[in-house]
């Protein structure tokens, strides 16, 4: 689908499709819509991006709060979103040993109790060394500090969500 397309697209439609580039927070594709005509996907990113960086800290911390743990509860179950299903298998979520597994688990607790939102990383940038290694570091960082890094990997999920959906004009 090209930004023409999307462009015309009404906005249940446009929800439709593009509702997930912010994980669970459709509230936020539904809100850009009357933006339109975007000039390019970079543009349809822009307003996503300046949506998110003039909501309140509240309200940041509520995108993170939507995100599943990495390896966590969600993925056992078979509840993710497809998304989220993808991006963490194509990281080794679903593939961890034994101690990789229980690492991941006691992290992901340790950093929910002191921030009280989860730690969230661009999956599709980072293999499972990478992931567990950033967990531990970032568990020492101030709330601000980390809900400031934690919403731009959520931009970075965005980005590749939206190129997965949308052609960029070298694609066409
Ligand atoms: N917690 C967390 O980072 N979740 C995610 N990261 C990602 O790339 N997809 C997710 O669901």
């Amino acid at each position: 689908m090209d930004i023409a397309t999307v462009n015309a697209l009404p906005y249940e439609d446009f929800v439709d499709i593009l509702g997930n580039v912010v994980e669970k927070c459709p509230i936020i594709t539904a809100a850009v819509w009357s933006g339109r005509p975007f000039l390019s996907l970079a543009a349809l990113e822009a307003a996503i991006s300046e949506f998110i960086d003039a909501l309140p800290e509240s309200g940041k911390e509520g995108i993170l709060r939507c995100h599943p743990d990495l390896a966590g509860r969600d993925l056992q179950s078979g509840s993710l979103t497809r998304e989220s299903h993808e991006e963490q298998a194509g990281s080794g979520m679903n593939a961890l040993n034994s101690g990789e597994a229980s690492r991941m688990a006691r992290l992901n607790q340790e950093y929910k109790e002191r921030f009280g939102f989860p730690f969230v990383i661009c999956a599709r940038m980072n293999d499972k060394e990478n992931i567990l290694r950033q967990l531990s570091a970032r568990c020492q960082n101030e709330r601000a500090v980390e809900r400031a890094c934690g919403i731009e990997e959520v931009k970075k999920i965005c980005h590749l969500r939206l190129q997965s959906i949308v052609l960029t004009d070298n694609k066409l």
